[in-house]
C-alpha cells in the first residue's frame, strides 16, 4: 500500500471513531494527516461534508499552502491554514479540530483569562506530563471569520510537535506525532472538559441544597 493509501485509512478510521463519539455536530470538525515533509503535502477533510458519513471524497491532498495538489471538484477544509500551521511549525504528523458543547462551554468560561489550565488529574499523563504537580494549560484564543487571521494567531501557540488550542465558542484544535497520539491528546482533553464542567456543576448545585 502506498504512504498515501496508509495514512488515507488511518485518518479514515479516526474519523470514523470520532463520529461515533458525535464530535462532528453541525459538519463541523476537520482532520488532517502528513503524507510528506519535504515537500510539505498533507490529506485533509473536505470542506462542508457530514464528518460522520465515510465515502472516497472524504480527504485530498493538499500543499503547504493549503492548496489541493490534484485536479479535484473537492474544496479542502475552510480551516486548512491551522493545520499547515502544525506542519509548518513542528514534526506534527496528525491534526484534529472537533466542536463539542463541553470545549465550547470551557472555552466561554476561561476565555477572558486566555487558557485553562488542569492538575491533579491522572489523565495529564496522556500529554506525556508524568510529575504529581504537572500542569496542562491550553490556551484560549478568540475565533476570527478570517481565517488567515485565525490562523496566524493560533500559529503563535504552536511551538511543541504535541499540543492542544481552544478557539473560544468554536472548538479546539490538537497535534501530535501521528493519528494514535493526536487522538489521545483530544481524548483527553475532551475527558477533562467533561470532568470540570461537571465537578462545577455539582459543586454549585451542593451549595444551593446547603443554603435552602
Ligand atoms: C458548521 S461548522 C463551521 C466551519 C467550521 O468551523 C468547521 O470546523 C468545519 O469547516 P470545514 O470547512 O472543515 O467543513
Ligand atoms: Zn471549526
Amino acid at each position: 500500500m502506498s504512504i498515501l493509501n496508509q495514512r488515507w485509512v488511518e485518518l479514515a478510521a479516526v474519523k470514523r471513531e470520532l463520529a461515533e463519539r458525535d464530535w462532528f455536530p453541525g459538519t463541523s470538525g476537520n482532520l488532517a494527516i502528513k503524507v510528506n515533509t519535504e515537500p510539505l503535502s498533507f490529506l485533509v477533510t473536505s470542506s462542508g461534508k457530514d464528518k460522520r458519513i465515510e465515502t472516497d471524497e472524504d480527504f485530498l491532498l493538499v500543499d503547504g499552502d493549503g492548496a489541493a495538489l490534484e485536479e479535484t471538484k473537492l474544496t479542502p477544509s475552510a480551516e486548512t491554514l491551522l493545520h499547515v500551521e502544525i506542519y509548518t511549525r513542528t514534526n506534527a504528523g496528525c491534526s484534529l479540530h472537533v466542536h463539542t458543547v463541553d470545549n465550547n462551554v470551557i472555552s466561554e468560561l476561561y476565555g477572558d483569562e486566555g487558557g485553562v489550565a488542569f492538575k491533579g488529574q491522572e489523565i495529564i499523563k496522556a500529554f506525556g506530563l508524568w510529575e504529581e504537580d504537572a500542569v496542562w494549560r491550553i490556551p484560549i484564543i478568540e475565533n476570527a471569520a478570517h481565517i488567515p487571521a485565525l490562523a496566524a494567531d493560533f500559529g503563535q501557540y504552536v511551538k511543541e510537535d504535541s499540543g492542544a488550542v481552544l478557539i473560544r465558542n468554536h472548538g479546539i484544535t490538537v497535534w501530535g506525532k501521528d493519528a494514535f497520539e493526536a487522538k489521545k491528546i483530544l481524548e483527553a482533553c475532551e475527558f477533562l472538559f467533561s470532568y470540570h464542567l461537571k465537578v462545577l456543576s455539582f459543586k454549585q448545585a451542593k451549595s444551593l441544597s446547603l443554603r435552602a
